[in-house]
């Protein structure tokens, strides 16, 4: 396809996407459908634009004085992937597929935007308006510089799986992906945000991943699972395991010792870890589905570990999935709320006395997480929080480096809030709680 077509279908991905408020994947995948025509390069292209404009949807609009789809992608192309005037120009008046000619008033806010000074801080950040409370709580005076991190394209990052090769092997086997080993953990790499136009580097065909050396997981993923602290030998529970991320990092933690068990309260989530954990030579893992006969009965008051990755808004991934943000209520974190409450006192019940409960979101919200954690506490005086550092540094694969990062990211309270705009991580929310003898 050439730029005029490229450029029609992100508009009409957008308009479709902003008419019928559905993931930006469901309106991506139905255009495809009908555009037969387009190859894998077009669908990438017009993805990563797509994705570019909903990062910065309203700074874009703010600096062309128009909130339309056509503005938006004209705004991202000229101002984000630095597209020359004439290029834009001809494609959109090429025929038969330019989406009409540059307006006059188009090409004035392309020569002369709207300065961001003149901006309110949710156009800045690029966050929605009725979010402005909930952000400038966590964030204060930072919240513009903080959101500004969460408006960039996210790096890919790979775990490396020391339960089948160490990182040097595994790292080696990564160069074709052009990976670097990331400073503040022992077993992480990364391979750069890639150019939005282009297709993402296909980790997952690489051998290195088909034998089990290398997971894709977020940094923050990572350092998430961290938190269980030092875990061989131990009685793990992997309470929330979905498709199993966190549940595959603790098992190379737990380095085959011990017994692990993933349960999710929806078992299709379940799915994937079946074949996922056979990839990655798990050998002490229970799959404990609701599908099945086995409950979690047995394991109560048992447990040294029960880690709780909760059902959240996602605020957290917002650089990975910018439609997300558009498409947040206030009524959906209202019922997130609600189901973390309900979580935390159904995990607590498997802790034994003496041991942890680790709480981890993706999403840097207060209502979600320190919020949670107090009305808990309130209810639960067997329980108390604990630095959560000191957990992670227990285990071998935090480095001082990494110890030292996050201690610039320590809440009050001792638990950690990451952000990509210090560690270039996906904005979890990591805090310890350990239940008293
Ligand atoms: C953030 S996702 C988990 C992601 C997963 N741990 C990973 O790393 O890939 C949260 C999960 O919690 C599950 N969930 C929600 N309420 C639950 C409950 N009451 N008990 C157990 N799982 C629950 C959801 O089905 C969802 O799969």
């Amino acid at each position: 396809m050439r730029l005029s077509g490229r450029l029609s279908a992100a508009i009409e991905v957008l308009t479709d996407f902003e008419t019928r408020r559905v993931p930006l994947k469901t309106a991506l995948a139905d255009w495809a459908r009908g555009a037969r025509y387009a190859g894998a390069k077009d669908r990438a292209w017009i993805s990563g634009l797509c994705l570019d404009v909903l990062r910065k949807r309203q700074s874009i609009a703010a600096m062309m004085t128009d909130d339309t789809p056509r503005a938006a992608v004209i705004g991202c192309l000229f101002f984000e992937w630095l597209t020359a005037i004439d290029e834009l120009r001809s494609a959109l008046t090429e025929e038969p597929h330019g989406a009409g000619a540059l307006t006059e008033a188009e090409f004035e806010r392309l020569e002369k935007p709207v300065p961001s000074e003149k901006f309110t801080p949710a156009v800045r950040g690029n966050f929605p308006e009725w979010m402005v409370p909930n952000i400038e709580r966590v964030f204060g005076e930072n919240t513009v510089s903080v959101m500004n991190g969460y408006a960039e394209r996210a790096d890919i990052d790979l775990r490396l799986n020391r339960l089948k090769v160490e990182s040097e092997k595994a790292l080696s086997a990564l160069k074709s992906v052009k990976a670097n080993p990331i400073s503040l953990l022992n077993n992480a790499a990364r391979i750069s945000a890639p150019n939005p136009s282009e297709k993402a580097p296909a980790v997952t065909v690489i051998p290195a991943f088909n034998k089990g050396w290398v997971e894709v997981q977020d940094l923050g993923s990572q350092i998430a699972a961290l938190a269980a602290g030092e875990v061989k030998s131990a009685q793990v529970l992997d309470f929330c395991a979905g498709g199993g991320g966190k549940t595959l990092a603790l098992a190379a933690m737990m380095e085959n010792t011990g017994q692990l068990y993933a349960y999710d309260r929806d078992p299709h989530r379940l799915k994937p870890l079946f074949h996922r954990a056979k990839r990655a030579g798990v050998r002490n893992l229970q799959i404990r589905s609701p599908a099945g006969d086995e409950g979690l009965e047995d394991l109560t008051n048992k447990m040294d570990v029960v880690f709780v990755d909760a059902p959240c808004t996602g605020a957290g991934t917002w650089r990975r999935h910018p439609d997300t943000k558009w498409r947040l209520t206030e009524q959906q974190l209202q019922r997130r709320m609600k189901e973390q409450d309900i979580v935390l006192k159904q995990a607590a019940a498997f802790v034994k006395p003496g041991g942890r409960m680790v709480w981890v979101t993706c999403s840097f919200l207060m209502e979600e997480n320190e919020d949670r954690l107090a009305s808990f506490l309130e209810a639960h005086s067997e329980f108390s929080q604990q630095p959560v550092i000191e957990a992670m540094a227990s285990t071998t694969l935090l480095t001082a480096k990494g110890r030292e990062a996050l201690s610039t990211l320590s809440t009050p309270e001792g638990a950690v809030r990451l952000s990509p705009d210090k560690i270039r991580a996906d904005g979890f929310f990591i805090a310890t709680l350990r239940r008293t003898n």
